[in-house]
């Protein structure tokens, strides 16, 4: 598993607004779709291209397009959906899957809920998106449940992650042909495994639940 921590004035600025317990829902949601479109700008520098013969109003050239077979993207719900349209933003020929996971709060345990994957995923890129990686179990499974269905080369994107959950990852999955892109890595986890500084749930921050 290779680790990025992504730092850049922009992802930084935007990533503080995010975390202020103040924002709202609405600019949450704005700026998690930011941050994405920023990270994946990052996280796709090694999807494979082609030449491709166009003709511009003034001449033909050679140009680039991707290559390959379709990516896809697999937001963990629920929050990861909130990650969604930045990354098709900026990988508009990706397919779509979905995992619906949660995180019992009592237990720590990992529920999978919803599936809703390609049949093939052979050769393909897999992006798994989820702002949150805490005591890394849910990304884990996920990577997990992917690898069972086939996929090889797994990117994950986060925007926080706490050190511990790295490990956890490295520890479980890190065998695996797997990037992990993250705008930050905090302190530490709190008695509740919650990321300390972090931005508290982001689910519930996303989605409204948390007033
Ligand atoms: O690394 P972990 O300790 O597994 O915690 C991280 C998970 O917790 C959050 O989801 P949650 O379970 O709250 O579900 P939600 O997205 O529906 O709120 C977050 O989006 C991750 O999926
Ligand atoms: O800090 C945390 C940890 C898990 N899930 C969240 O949404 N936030
Ligand atoms: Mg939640």
């Amino acid at each position: 598993m290779r680790t990025h921590a992504v730092s850049h004035p922009l992802i930084d600025h935007k990533l503080t607004q995010l975390r202020r317990v103040e924002t709202t829902s609405n600019t949450f949601r704005d700026l998690t779709r930011e941050l994405v479109s920023l990270l994946a700008y990052e996280a796709s520098s090694s999807m494979p291209t082609e030449d491709l013969q166009i003709q511009t109003p003034v001449a033909p050239m050679t140009g680039t397009t991707l290559a390959g077979p379709k990516p896809l993207v697999v937001p963990i719900l629920r929050a990861g959906l909130g990650m969604l349209d930045g990354m098709t933003a900026m990988i508009p020929t990706a397919e779509v899957g979905f995992l619906g996971m949660a995180r019992d709060e009592e237990t720590l345990n990992i529920v999978t809920y919803a599936e809703r994957l390609p049949d093939d995923l052979t050769g393909r890129q897999v992006f798994v998106l989820d702002p949150m990686l805490a005591t890394g179990g849910t990304l884990a499974e996920a990577v997990r449940f992917l690898q069972r269905a086939g996929a090889a080369k797994i990117t994950c994107i986060c925007l926080l992650a706490a050190p511990e959950g790295i490990q956890r990852l490295e520890r479980e999955v890190g065998e695996l042909d797997i990037e992990l892109f993250v705008a930050a890595v905090d302190e530490r986890l709190n008695e509740k495994s919650y990321i300390v500084p972090g931005l508290g749930d982001a689910g519930d921050r996303l989605y409204g639940l948390a007033e």
